[in-house]
């Protein structure tokens, strides 16, 4: 089956700032990915080049095997988006904008927006632009699982709203793609969100890929070691391994894709010795800020 997403050598600048380098990555059919990424990583600017906002520089992404800026009607109605702004139309209620939306969509289907409606504490006549932010994005995001899209991309879909919703956005878009038909990419800063949820992640760093991999093999094979910090431990980044110390007042840390007898022998390497050293447990997020620093 040919890649939903395909992002080939992409490369942007703003001015003479480099914003993405050679980046490439794809999403598989009946996926769901997580792009990651520390603020200004360029997470956004592919986005803006999947929607054909902007042109890169050099490369090029498919969407659905067709070039992102040369769509046919066809595939533009197999995919939905969901990016920052949410509705333009306040003024509409939530019946009125169901209504309005209908007519442009072949494969509308208005109960998946109902169900989701009926979990808000909305009045019916209450307007768009009334509601609350979370709100907002819930009807959003109704209107778009109503149009029953192969491909769903979202921009950042936690901002705004408080656990509840954020929860809720989570089990319905994981309800959405459990039929293994349909593909999501998505962003987010709220790491323990996708715990559950992806099944791939991309991770930029500076404009570049610093990981791309199933997230069942980054969340069990990356682990943490924790030892006694004592003189011989300095902190360490080796990106191209994917392995990092950070020294601790009193305790230290090795992360990395690595077993117990490896993070032995890469201590060992490195002069640092651990008698003590132990595995923890670690979660997606701490992976996350691991791999891509925490400044
Ligand atoms: N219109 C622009 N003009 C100049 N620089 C820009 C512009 N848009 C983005 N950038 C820069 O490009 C880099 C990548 O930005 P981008 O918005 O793609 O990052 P991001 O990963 O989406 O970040 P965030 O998580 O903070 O939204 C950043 O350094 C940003 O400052």
């Amino acid at each position: 089956m040919p890649p939903v997403i395909e992002c080939r050598n992409l490369t942007h600048y703003y001015g003479d700032k480099p914003a993405l380098q050679d980046v490439s990555w794809m999403l598989r059919p009946g996926r769901i990915c997580g792009l990651l990424g520390r603020n200004g990583a360029g997470k956004t600017t592919t986005i803006n080049i999947l929607n054909s906002f902007l042109t890169p520089r050099s490369g090029r992404c498919l969407l659905l095997g067709e070039d992102s800026h040369q769509l046919t009607p066809r595939t533009k109605a197999r995919i939905g988006y969901l990016i920052e702004g949410h509705i333009q139309y306040g003024f509409f209620n939530i019946r009125q904008i169901e209504r309005f939306y209908s007519r442009f969509y072949p494969n509308w289907t208005p109960a998946i927006y109902y169900h989701l409606m009926s979990k808000l504490d909305i009045t019916p006549r209450q307007r768009i632009a009334t509601m609350s932010c979370g709100q907002r994005s819930q009807v959003a995001l109704g209107l778009i699982l109503a149009q029953n899209p192969d491909l769903i991309i979202f921009d950042d879909y936690s901002m705004g709203l408080d656990p509840g919703y954020r929860r809720l956005f989570i089990e319905v878009i994981r309800d959405y793609a459990d039929d293994g038909k349909r593909s999501i990419l998505l962003t987010s800063h709220i790491i323990q969100d996708l715990e559950n949820l992806i099944d791939d992640c991309v991770i930029y760093q500076r404009g570049r890929v610093l990981l791309d991999m199933e997230a069942d093999r980054f969340r069990n094979g990356f682990r943490k070691y924790a030892f006694a910090t004592t003189p011989a431990v300095a902190d360490a980044h080796d990106d191209a391994r994917h392995i990092h110390v950070e020294r601790g007042e009193k305790h230290s840390a090795l992360y990395g894709f690595l077993d117990e007898r490896a993070a032995r022998d890469e201590l060992a390497a490195r002069g640092i010795p651990a008698p003590d050293l132990r595995p923890e447990p670690i979660t997606l997020e701490d992976t996350f800020i691991a791999l891509t620093g925490k400044y």
